[in-house]
C-alpha cells in the first residue's frame, strides 16, 4: 500500500469520545495543521448521501449549455455567487487561468437578521431548481463538522474551545463546486489549478471524482493526496496561519492535469473554505510570538484581507 500523503483522525473521538480520546484526537490534529497542514478526517458527520445528492446535481448544472449557465454569472459579485465560467480565475502569481469552472453558494441569513444586507442572495437555477437548496444543505453540514474542528484547535493553542464559535457564526464562508472540464487539446501552460495557498481559516474538501490534487512538502516535492472514500480532506488557509503566526502551516497544494490517456474524464470537486465574520481581527495572537518568532504579518480584518486575496486572483476588480 501506498504511504500516506497526510495523516487520518476520527473525527468522532471528538464529538463522541471520552476524556483521553478527546484530548488524544486534538494533539494529533494540532500536530497534523502544525507540521503540514492537511489532515484526511472521517467519521465526520457530513452525510454521505447529502455529498452524493450535491455530486449529481452539480454535474446536471455543469451539463447545461454554456449560454444557459452564463445567465448564472452575475456581475458585481466577485463570484462570491453563483456561476464563474471557464477561465476567469487565476492563482494569485500566475498570469494564466486554471482549467476550471465553478458555481458558488454563501450564508443564508433571516430577512430580518441584521447581517442580511451584507450577504448577497444565492443564485437559483431555474434548469435545476434542486442544486443550490441541495448546495445550502451541504453548507450546513460542513459548518458544523468545520465548527467541531475549529473548536480542537482552539483547545490545541489553549484558546478555550469556544474561541472561534462567535467569529464563524454565520461567517462568510462559501462552498465551491468545481467542474474541470474534459481537456481537448495540449493546454498552452495551465494546469486544472495552478499551486496555490488557501484565503480562508480552514477548507475541507469532500473526495474529488478524479485524482489530481497534490500537496508540496517542506522538502519540496509534491505529493498526491489519495483519500478514501469515506473521508474529508481539510487544509489549514492563510487566515489560521496568519493569526498564528505561522505555527499552523497553509500548504501550497495544486489540481495536476490527468495523463493523456485519460483527457477525456472531467473532473469534479466540492471543497467548503470556511471564512470568519468579516470584522474578524487576525491580529497575530500574543502567545504565538517571541524572539524566535516575531510578528510575520500587520493586523488586518478578515474582510479587508479577502478582498485584496479576491483582486489578487482576478475575480474582483
Ligand atoms: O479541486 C480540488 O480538489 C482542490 C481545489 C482547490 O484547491 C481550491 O479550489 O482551492
Ligand atoms: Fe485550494
Amino acid at each position: 500500500m501506498q504511504k500516506r500523503a497526510i495523516p487520518l483522525v476520527d473525527l468522532s473521538k471528538f464529538t463522541h469520545g471520552n476524556a483521553e480520546e478527546r484530548a488524544a484526537f486534538v494533539e494529533a490534529l494540532g500536530e497534523a495543521f502544525h507540521t503540514i497542514g492537511f489532515v484526511g478526517v472521517k467519521n465526520h458527520g457530513v452525510p454521505q448521501s447529502l455529498i452524493d445528492r450535491f455530486y449529481s446535481e452539480s454535474k446536471a448544472f455543469f451539463a447545461l449549455p454554456e449560454d444557459v449557465k452564463r445567465r448564472y454569472e452575475i456581475e458585481g459579485l466577485a463570484g462570491q455567487r453563483g456561476f464563474t465560467s471557464f477561465g476567469k480565475e487565476h492563482a494569485k502569481q500566475s498570469e494564466v487561468a486554471d482549467l476550471k469552472e465553478f458555481f458558488q453558494i454563501g450564508q443564508e441569513v433571516k430577512v430580518d437578521d441584521a447581517l442580511k444586507d451584507r450577504y448577497p442572495d444565492n443564485v437559483h437555477v431555474a434548469e435545476n431548481p434542486d442544486f443550490t437548496q441541495t448546495g445550502i444543505e451541504l453548507y450546513r453540514a460542513f459548518e458544523g463538522a468545520g465548527s467541531e474542528l475549529l473548536r480542537a484547535i482552539a483547545i490545541h493553542l489553549d484558546l478555550g474551545a469556544d474561541y472561534f464559535d462567535d467569529k464563524i457564526e454565520k461567517g462568510n464562508s462559501i462552498l465551491r463546486s468545481i467542474f474541470y472540464p474534459p481537456i481537448t487539446r495540449e493546454p498552452a501552460s495551465a494546469i486544472r489549478a495552478e499551486q496555490h495557498e488557501d484565503i480562508n481559516l480552514i477548507t475541507l474538501l469532500v473526495g474529488a471524482s478524479a485524482g489530481g490534487l497534490q500537496l508540496f512538502t517542506k522538502e519540496g516535492e509534491w505529493v498526491d493526496i489519495v483519500p478514501g472514500d469515506d473521508e474529508i480532506v481539510i487544509n489549514v488557509g492563510d487566515m489560521l496561519q496568519r493569526l498564528t503566526n505561522n505555527y499552523l502551516k497553509s500548504t501550497t497544494h495544486r489540481v495536476v492535469n490527468p495523463p493523456r490517456e485519460d483527457w477525456h474524464l472531467p473532473r469534479l470537486s466540492i471543497p467548503f473554505f470556511l471564512h470568519p465574520k468579516s470584522e474578524m481581527d487576525l491580529t497575530i495572537l500574543d502567545k504565538c510570538v517571541d524572539e524566535e518568532h516575531p510578528a510575520a504579518y500587520e493586523p488586518i480584518t478578515a474582510g479587508d484581507y479577502l478582498d485584496e486575496r479576491l483582486r489578487e486572483i482576478g475575480l474582483k476588480k
